[in-house]
This record gives C-alpha cells, structure tokens and sequence, in this order.
C-alpha cells in the first residue's frame, strides 16, 4: 500500500498531478460502439450531442481479426470530431491479453489529450489498478500531457467483488466501477446465460395456506445483482468514486431494461453502458431525477433553512438526515441542468408549481 503522505505524487518523473477530487460529471449514459465498425462510427458526431459518455470499445464484442482496426479507429475517430462536453472514454482489452500494452501505448500517445478515462476489464484486486497507474504515468510524460487519464474498472470477477474495497481505493486515477454482469456471472459460475437482468428462476414463494402446496403461492422474482450494485455502490461512496450499472443485452426489453437502470439510481448509481441507440433515452429519463422528486427536494432544503432541526412537510416528518438526502438530488439537476436546457426547463417549472 502507498502511504497517504505520497499517494498524490506522480508515479512517473514528468507525469502530471494527480487529481484530488473525482469531478462530478455527468455520465447518465455510457454509450458503447466499436470503433472498427463504418456504421457506428458514422454515427460518432451525431451520438456525442446525445450522450454524456462516449466509449470506444477495444475489449469484449470486437472480433479478435478487427482489434487492431478498433484501436487505430478510435484514434482517428478522436482526431476528427469535435466532442463538445460530452467526454470520451475507452474500454482497453483485458490485461494478461495480447492487445492491452499495444491498446495503451498507442491511445495514450496519439490521443491521450482528448480521452477522459480508461475503463479497464475484468480488475481482480489493486495489483492491476496498480500496473496501469504506472504505466500510466510512464506514458503520460514521454506524451508530455499536462491531464491526468482517469481509471474506471469493471466489477466482473468473483476477486474483484471481493476485493472491490481496495480496487476503488488503489489510486487517486480511480473514476469509478461498473457492474460487469456477463463476465461476473461466468465468473462466479452462475447458471445463467444472459447479459445482466434478471431470471425467472430466481425468486421468492408465499408460504402455503395449509396442507395445498400448489394453489395460491404468489412468486415474487428477485434481483440477481441487489447484493453487488450495493456493495460496489459503498465501495465508491467510500472512496469518493462513482458507481455505474453495466450492460443490459435485451436489447428488445425496453421495459426490464428500464427496471434495471431504475433499481442501479434508486441504490445510487449515476449512470449505465448503452449498448445500443435505443438505450439512451431510456438512461437519460432514469439517471436525471424526476423533476417532482427535485421540486420536493428543493422544497425541504428551502424548509430547513441551515440543515438542524425537525420541521413537518405534507405530513412528513424532515430533518438534518433527510435534507442531506434532499441535497444529492438537488446537486445532482443542477449539475444536469447545466448540460441539458430541457431538463432545466422542467425542473424550475416542477419547482415553481411546488412553491406556489
Ligand atoms: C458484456 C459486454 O461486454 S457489453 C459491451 C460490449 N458490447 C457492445 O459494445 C455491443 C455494442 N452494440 C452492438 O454491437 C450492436 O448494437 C448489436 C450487435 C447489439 C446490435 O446491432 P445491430 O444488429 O446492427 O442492431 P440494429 O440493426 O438494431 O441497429 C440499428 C442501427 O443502429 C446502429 N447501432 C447499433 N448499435 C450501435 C451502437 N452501439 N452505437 C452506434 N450505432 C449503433 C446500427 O449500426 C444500425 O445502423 P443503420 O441504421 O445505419 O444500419
Ligand atoms: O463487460 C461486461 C460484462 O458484463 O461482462
Ligand atoms: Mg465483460
């Protein structure tokens, strides 16, 4: 383990300082596409005014013969567009694979100015956050940039959930973790064979009324991943990182896929993968706060004046616990507000009429 004293020290001579504070961007969506494909990559510039996070995909989903394709288009995709706010992120191959070093040194060099973060696959303790963040380093200075690259890692190993404490505490690069359900679920040997979501399988009966074990049992179906969104969510809280859904591969399920989206925010993810067009939106409606939620929150912060007390809204009973609850939504639209004039809109309107 680094002492705390030198954590923020460059791990390279000529490398920049690393970063205090993960900045609070927006990245509702972290939207995928294979840069080695002509189709998605035209779509490039159109999709960057339409999603907070762009990923060029290096690892999982390109074809092992179009790897080289990929890397080399991701850089000249990220030479040619204009990006605006919207950031630019990759997915770097796994790291005991034959592509990793060559995906690094060519990104890093050719276009580390214009990525914000890496996302690196299949992280199974602190070891390998470790490795990156020097190569990291080594290769910031020979590029002489002036930014550090931030690191996010996939959650889709047994080791990594059990040791995602430390993962999300390895370096000041740390960005944040995604739940890698596909890879996680072969990892753990799930008997699954989906993309994440659920399984009719796995669920909960009401008892039986009597001796009748067949009529009137109720089955509830339950969340395969409860246990590993929450605790990837407390991993990054802890160390000051941001959590993130991973992909959902029903691509036709709009509707699971939304559930699952909305159960990753509620537990306290601020975004997801979109692994298709016809995710975004559905990330966009779930990761903004519903303007009726922000219009309360704004309500109650307004009601508790410096934070302290108790004070009774509409029947509910406010304090120092709620307002700070009230305070995370309310940071959270304005953020968004600031990168979406809609939602702004729609927020002040929801917080007039609550006022009135
Ligand atoms: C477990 C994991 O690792 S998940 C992460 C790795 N996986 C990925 O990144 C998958 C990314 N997505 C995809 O590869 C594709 O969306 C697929 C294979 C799932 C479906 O692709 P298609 O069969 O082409 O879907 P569909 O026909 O509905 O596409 C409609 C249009 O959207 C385009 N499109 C599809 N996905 C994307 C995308 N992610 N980004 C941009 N454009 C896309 C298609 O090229 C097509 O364009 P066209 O209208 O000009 O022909
Ligand atoms: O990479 C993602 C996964 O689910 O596996
Ligand atoms: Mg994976």
């Amino acid at each position: 383990m680094r002492s705390p004293k030198d954590f923020f020290a460059p791990l390279a001579v000529g490398a920049p300082d690393p970063v205090r504070e993960i900045p609070a961007l927006p990245s509702r969506m972290i939207h995928f596409f294979d840069p080695s494909n002509e189709k998605m990559a035209a779509k490039v510039p159109d999709l960057a005014k339409k999603v907070d996070v762009l990923l060029g995909n290096l690892e999982d989903a390109v074809r092992a013969d179009r790897k080289e394709a990929a890397r080399n288009g991701l850089v000249s995709i990220a030479k040619s567009t204009d990006f605006g706010a919207t950031q630019l992120w990759t997915r770097i191959n796994s790291l005991d694979s034959p592509w990793v070093l060559d995906d690094l040194i060519t990104l890093v060099t050719e276009i580390g100015d214009k990525l914000d973060v890496i996302m690196v696959p299949k992280v199974e303790g602190a070891q390998d956050i470790h490795y990156v963040d020097r190569l990291l380093a080594q290769l910031e200075a020979r590029a002489g940039l002036r930014r550090p690259l931030l690191v996010h890692a996939i959650l889709e190993t047994a080791s990594g959930v059990a040791n995602v404490e430390e993962i999300a505490g390895a370096s000041p690069r740390m960005q944040g973790i995604s739940l890698g359900p596909a890879d996680l679920a072969a990892s753990r040997r799930m008997k699954t064979t989906r993309v994440g979501g659920g399984h009719p399988g796995y669920l909960v009966r009401t008892d039986p009324v009597g001796d009748d074990l067949e009529t009137g049992r109720t089955t509830y179906q339950q969340d395969l991943w409860h246990y590993t969104v929450a605790r990837m969510v407390d991993a990054c809280a802890m160390h000051g990182i941001l959590p993130y859904y991973g992909p959902f591969g029903d691509i036709r399920d709009v509707v699971a896929c939304e559930d699952q989206f909305r159960n990753a925010f509620l537990l306290g993810c601020v975004g997801t993968w979109t692994l298709h067009p016809v995710q975004i939106d559905i990330a966009r409606r779930v990761f903004s706060p519903d303007p009726k939620d922000v219009a309360w929150a704004r309500r109650v912060i307004a009601a508790m004046g410096d934070g302290t007390g108790a004070v009774m809204i509409d029947g509910k009973m406010q304090d120092d616990a709620s307002v700070k609850q009230c305070r995370v939504v309310a940071e959270l639209a304005d953020a968004l507000a600031t990168r979406d004039p809609e939602l702004a809109k729609a927020y002040d309107e929801a917080t007039k009429e609550a006022l009135a």
